[in-house]
């Protein structure tokens, strides 16, 4: 924050102010449209350190943003007692309590829900503070008023329920958010709710409590229904799909949650909560997924084939060992060491301002995001580019230059985000984007077990996993991948819009024909082609997220106002 933000912060008009008794001592309280408190202290007892979100230790005002409040409320005589303990018989002079809960960034990406508790001399005034604050977060027309919430009881350690209700209800009902809850019954219960029986205007958005399963399950739901409201067919690789008005929410309680540690940096429930309270926005990209043009399904995180396919093919028949399966099956699948024949052709992203490997990690308010999508506007409709054919194992189309990769593949990995999740803390693809319009395809040929195991490695450290050199990383728009013995690449039209025929490669028949064909795992669902194309829908959906913050607290409020007008910040 900027100083001379924080001086038009603290030059708002007036709400309301009053003295009131905080802690030890007489305040003077202030509510603006923008803040609370910057309070100044009048009588104090003994000198104490204030600890709340923006106070620093020798502060004697201090100020909470009124869009980092969740919410307001009279106090209960519990908590009352519990947190006026020996201050008894001040508290008797001010007897009236109200409780504003706020957030509050502690380690490692996670949020918390805090209390401060004041006290006024009269029920009136009480009320008044409580109604006054209460309005003023009702007018941040972004935050959520109504929620439809969907638990799979099942996800993880089958704890899903339990989370929401102990960790997560409590939060919105001091965000006064409305829920309805809907504790699925079987699996696709939620996206055939959303396709066909909710009103989605009678909500502010949807919140799923589980895994990557559970959250692709709602995006099938939400993306599936807005096409169909406006007559889009998913059927047709290349149409330009309609965003979706709602966003969505993520409570994690699943085996991977990829998806939910990826857009906040955490997979903490409570976090997650309190940035669907804030009515945090993150727009993301969505993969979808084709065979011959037939819709498959969508991607948000990693379509895999090879080690994350067969990971995923084999883990599923040990869903009784919850989260460890992966584990399991993964160490099973590297023993395995299975390789797989076919071709690659993609759509590399040249007109993308970063490539995977530049080191740039998408973070809140991501400048790449911002100009992928203004480029993903111009590459949809019209504004074709026509780009010349560059050399022999590059074809054209309409929109741009294909490059043809055959090989032998251990893994084929598609990461539209950095698929960071507590097993890999820094992801698949350390450098996507969760918004530009592209997918990170990484292509790991056939390599020694050795080799392989230090790549997979590299995914727990901070070494470079692309730096070896049987790995190769592109950044595109669009791909297409045919398994050997699949009736080809060839003649087909990747290209829908130009109507050009492109790609007319043939995928030759290897003579060592004992690999067969691996699966794909799009988002831990496996897919029932191997021969797939895919196109990335740069911003389809919001999640209730802001993307991953930047290291310092410095960014958020840790300040101290100093005796006059002086400021001083502390990182
Ligand atoms: C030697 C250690 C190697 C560790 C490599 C870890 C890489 C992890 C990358 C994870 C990317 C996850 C992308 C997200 C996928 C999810 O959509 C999807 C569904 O999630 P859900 O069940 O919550 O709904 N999850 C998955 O497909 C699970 C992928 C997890 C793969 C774990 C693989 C562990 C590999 C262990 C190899 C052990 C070799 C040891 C040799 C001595
Ligand atoms: N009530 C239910 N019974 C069985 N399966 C369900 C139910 N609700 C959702 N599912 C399915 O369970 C699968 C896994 O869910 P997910 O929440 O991702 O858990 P996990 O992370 O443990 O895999 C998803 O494919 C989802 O469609
Ligand atoms: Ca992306």
């Amino acid at each position: 924050m900027l100083i001379s933000e924080f001086f038009i912060m603290v030059n708002q008009p007036t709400l309301l102010s009053s003295q009131l008794f905080y802690e030890n001592r007489v305040v003077e309280v202030t509510l603006n449209r923008v803040m609370l408190g910057f309070w100044k202290e009048i009588e104090t007892r003994r000198k104490r350190s204030a600890s709340f979100n923006c106070i620093s230790k020798d502060a004697d005002h201090h100020f909470l943003l009124v869009s980092e409040i969740v919410g307001a409320r009279e106090t209960e005589e519990e908590d009352q007692t519990n947190k006026d303990g020996g201050r008894k018989h001040k508290v008797l002079l001010y007897p009236y309590a109200f409780t504003v809960s706020y957030t509050e960034r502690t380690k490692h990406h996670c949020w918390r829900c805090k209390d401060i508790i004041f006290h006024c001399l009269d029920e009136a005034q009480r009320q008044q503070w409580v109604q006054t604050i209460n309005n003023q977060l009702s007018l941040l027309s972004i935050r959520p008023k109504r929620l439809l919430v969907y638990i799979n009881p099942y996800s993880g350690k089958q704890r899903g329920k339990w989370i929401y209700e102990q960790r997560v209800a409590p939060l919105f009902s001091r965000a006064s958010i409305s829920t309805d809850v809907i504790v699925t019954e079987s699996a696709n219960h939620a996206r055939d709710h959303l396709k066909t029986e909710v009103d989605l205007k009678q909500c502010d958005g949807v919140v799923c409590v589980g895994g990557d399963g559970m959250f692709s399950e709602v995006v099938h739901g939400l993306v599936s229904r807005t096409q169909s409201d406006s007559r889009v067919d998913q059927n047709q690789p290349n149409q330009d799909l309609v965003p979706c008005a709602l966003r969505i929410g993520i409570i994690p309680a699943g085996s991977t949650d990829c998806i939910c540690y990826s857009t906040t940096g955490t997979n903490d429930p409570v976090t997650s909560a309190l940035h669907i309270i804030m009515g945090d926005s993150q727009p993301m990209d969505v993969c979808s997924v084709h065979h011959n043009n037939t819709f498959l399904r969508y991607s948000v995180s990693l379509l895999g084939y090879g080690f994350y396919g067969d990971v995923l093919t084999d883990s599923e028949r040990k869903r009784w060992m919850g989260p460890s399966r992966y584990d399991f099956s993964g160490l099973k699948t590297f023993l395995t060491h299975q390789y797989y024949e076919g071709t690659v052709a993609f759509l590399p992203a040249e007109d993308n301002l970063g490539n995977p490997r530049d080191k740039i990690k998408c973070r809140t308010g991501c400048h790449i995001c911002e100009q992928g999508a203004n480029n993903a506007h111009l590459l949809s409709g019209d504004h074709v580019h026509k780009m010349a054919e560059e050399n022999s194992d590059k074809e054209t189309s309409g929109d741009g230059v294909w490059r043809v990769i055959r090989g032998k593949f251990l893994a084929i990995n598609a990461a539209s985000m950095s698929c960071a999740c507590p097993r890999s803390p820094r992801g698949l693809s350390p450098y996507a984007h969760l918004a530009d319009g592209t997918t990170d395809l990484i292509l790991v040929r056939k390599a020694s077990r050795l080799d392989f195991l230090r790549h997979l490695i590299r995914h727990t450290n901070k070494d470079d996993q692309f730096d070896m050199s049987f790995v190769e990383v592109h950044r595109v728009r669009r791909f297409r991948f045919v398994p050997k013995h699949s009736s080809v690449i060839s003649e087909v039209d990747l290209s829908e819009t130009s109507g050009k025929k492109i790609c007319n490669q043939v995928c030759t028949a290897h003579p060592n024909d004992d690999t067969g064909h691996s699966n794909w795992n799009c988002d831990g669902e496996i897919l029932p082609h191997a021969d797939i194309q895919v196109s990335v829908h740069c911003q389809l959906i919001r999640l209730f997220a802001r993307g991953v913050e930047r290291g310092t607290t410095f960014d958020t409020y840790t300040c101290s106002v100093i005796e006059g007008s002086s400021l001083s910040w502390q990182a």
